[in-house]
């Protein structure tokens, strides 16, 4: 478990001091993907370079399994960081090194003998998927190839905690996506926990259990990612939510559509987790004496199940729509009456 108590990190520049990150607390469950997301400038990058002390803290403290990292004297930081390992944007490799000699280097400097070294490298090199590019340059690599020398070279020395520093930022949608994979893979196979940040909701939907959302240093909203994608509560957060949901974009249009409906009932329902994949819809048309029309609909997963919102139109006696809503209710959808008949 990684616990982090009341976090601040104030830069102070000649002209001013920038409150980079205000008094922030988190606690990180064992084996879990954490994401933290925020705009530009919103102290993202502070925040994650503070847990290995890259940033020293103004004040505050972190906590990993019950070590408490803000403590630690030079030489215990050093033997710490082995455990904590980090992946980066610009991957951050080292470009005379093959990708072998890469992956070898934090082994190295742990003073790990080379037999064992060569026996650890390859199977990073295969967890990561990299077979038969070890004596390849990081100039000879894809940069979804440079990201997955980066993670194994982070992975070498077993860590705790997996630091991920905006690491798909630099990549094309289909590599980012095949990096999360990886990532999930990881944090599966080896129960590893991982921290990371990100400005792409995208994200934080494929692989977060949970999510932080940062706003001018301070954490603004924090929960599961299902929860936060179905009921944000920010402003910042409803931004991020409308990012990968045409649907809430759409909204506007569709309320021109439905104001022009003036005998129909317009509804938003909310499905979750293993509703999504009950056909709801099909029963209360059977059910009920209603009309149902399909306005719009979109079905999105995460680590925690899927989520979906669905328009509709129901058309039907006033008592009939009361009793079909309260169906639906009782049926475990959220239920949101955009205009009443
Ligand atoms: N070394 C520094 N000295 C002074 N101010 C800094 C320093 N590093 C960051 N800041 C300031 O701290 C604030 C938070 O920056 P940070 O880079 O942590 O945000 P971010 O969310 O990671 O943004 P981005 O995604 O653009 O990097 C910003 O106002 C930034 O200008």
């Amino acid at each position: 478990m990684i616990q982090i108590k009341n976090l601040k990190k104030i830069y102070q520049t000649k002209k001013q001091k920038v409150q980079a990150v205000d008094d922030v607390s988190l606690t990180i469950n064992q084996g879990e993907i954490f994401g933290v997301i925020g705009y530009s400038g919103a102290g993202k990058s502070t925040f994650i370079r503070l847990i290995n002390r890259l940033e020293e803290p103004t004040s505050g403290s972190i906590e990993i399994h019950e070590k408490e990292i803000t403590k630690m004297s030079a030489n215990e930081l050093r033997l710490k960081r082995q455990k904590i390992g980090m992946i980066f944007q610009h991957f951050n490799l080292l470009w005379s090194r093959t990708v072998y000699d890469n992956i070898a280097f934090p082994l190295e400097i742990a003073g790990v003998a080379k037999s064992e070294i060569k026996e650890k490298v390859m199977e990073l090199i295969h967890l990561v998927g990299l077979s038969g590019k070890e004596n390849n340059y990081p100039s000879q690599l894809s940069g979804g190839q440079k990201q997955r020398v980066g993670i194994a070279r982070a992975l070498a020395n077993d860590p705790e905690v997996l630091l991920c520093d905006e690491a798909t930022s630099a990549l094309d949608p289909e590599t980012t996506d095949d990096i999360l994979d990886l990532l999930v893979s990881i944090n599966q196979k080896l129960n590893l926990t991982i921290i990371l940040i990100t400005h792409e909701m995208h994200v934080i939907q494929k692989i977060c259990h949970r999510v932080a959302v940062m706003e001018n240093g301070k954490v603004v909203e924090e929960g599961d990612v299902l929860d936060v994608f179905v009921r944000p509560q920010s402003k910042t957060t409803k931004r991020f939510v409308q990012q990968l949901n045409p649907l809430e974009h759409q909204q506007d249009k569709l309320a021109e559509f439905i104001n022009d409906r003036d005998d129909s009932e317009v509804i938003k329902l909310h499905f979750i987790g293993k509703n999504t994949k009950r056909a709801l819809i099909s029963e209360i048309a059977k059910k009920f004496d209603v009309e149902v029309n399909i306005l719009q609909g979109s079905i999105s997963p995460t680590q925690e199940g899927s989520y979906g919102t669905l328009f509709i139109e129901l058309n039907g006696a006033n008592d009939v729509l009361t009793k079909t809503i309260e169906y639906m209710k009782q049926a475990g959808v959220e239920v949101e009456v955009l205009k009443h008949a």
